[in-house]
């Protein structure tokens, strides 16, 4: 029988939805599951995770696990055929990621007409869209726009560019990309052509240049790379950031979340989200004030 893919959502306090969040990490059943744990009312201390099941058998695990909960209020939603996740789960392109779609040369017949439409040819850079840290950040992006507008986005490691295209198509004025690579700065700033996209892109190492201070501070940083420089680049983004303002990093596995989260944690940072998708996991995390 096909399974008919529901979201299940679960909202509680805080403590009790972060327990059930990492009693679903530490399930074997539940090995490689997506879902993504957000603070939906501060003054509440309400939490919510929703989880996004792929099997019969992932669902009635997540189901039986979050009914161990009585302070939380599970319920289900039957996803649309051409959701999003379903599509980036089928690992086919093109990629949907809530109102971004990113595709190359041979999908460009696909466009659908309400969203936001990115071409990405990669060549040599990391970033078709396909990777689970590159829809993470897309899917915690697309979700933050409901309720911000970002003037300034700084993408640090932009591989093809698909994150500061995706800000400068969203209305940034001044989206900047930074990557240590020539080669994907080259293939940056040709798919921010492509894109019509006002995009620029620094070869640069970390945040480290004129042309990426020039800038600042900026409202909103992306970091997809990886955990251990995520750490290093720690103090770095904090200082790029306004206060109040915004970071997802993303390129860490789910088992160095708790590494990467107390870099930023130290520097005053809290978590505002976390999405788990297959082994990864992406993090939105708020500069203090
Ligand atoms: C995982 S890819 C992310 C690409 C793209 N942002 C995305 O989300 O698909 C990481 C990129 O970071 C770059 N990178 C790694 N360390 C860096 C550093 N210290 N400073 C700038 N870029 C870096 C790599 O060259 C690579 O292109």
């Amino acid at each position: 029988m096909t399974y008919n893919p529901q979201q299940i959502i679960a909202k509680g306090p805080r403590q009790v939805a972060e327990t059930a969040a990492e009693a679903i990490d530490n399930d074997a059943w539940l090995e490689g599951a997506t879902y993504s744990i957000l603070e939906e009312d501060e003054d509440r201390n309400i939490w919510r995770i929703d989880a996004f099941p792929t099997t019969e058998e992932e669902d009635q695990r997540l189901q039986e696990l979050l009914a161990e909960y009585p302070e939380l209020i599970v319920t289900a939603d039957q996803l649309a055929d051409a959701d999003w996740l379903a599509m980036a789960l089928s690992g086919l392109p093109p990629v949907r990621a809530g109102r971004f779609f990113v595709y190359g040369i041979h999908d460009r017949g696909k466009k659908p007409l309400n969203a936001v439409n990115l071409r990405i040819e990669a060549g040599a850079a990391f970033g078709t869209g396909h990777h689970g840290t590159t829809v993470g950040c897309l899917w915690a992006y697309n979700d933050l726009l409901k309720k911000h507008h970002y003037e300034r986005v700084l993408d640090v490691g932009a591989g093809t560019g698909v994150l500061a295209i995706a800000a400068a198509k969203t209305g940034t004025k001044y989206a900047v990309g930074t990557d240590i690579d020539a080669i994907s700065v080259r293939i940056s700033n040709e798919n921010a052509k492509l894109n019509s996209a006002g995009a620029r892109f620094v070869w640069a190492n970390g945040l480290n240049h004129k042309d990426v201070r020039k800038d600042a501070p900026y409202d909103l940083v992306f970091a997809n790379i990886l955990a251990r420089p995520l750490v290093g680049l720690s103090q770095s983004i904090k200082l790029a950031l306004r206060p109040g303002g915004t970071v997802i990093l993303s390129g860490l596995l789910r088992t160095q979340e708790r590494f990467v989260k107390a870099a930023y944690l130290s520097k005053g940072f809290r978590v505002v989200r976390r999405i788990h998708r297959d082994a990864w996991c992406t993090l939105v995390m708020q500069r203090g004030g």
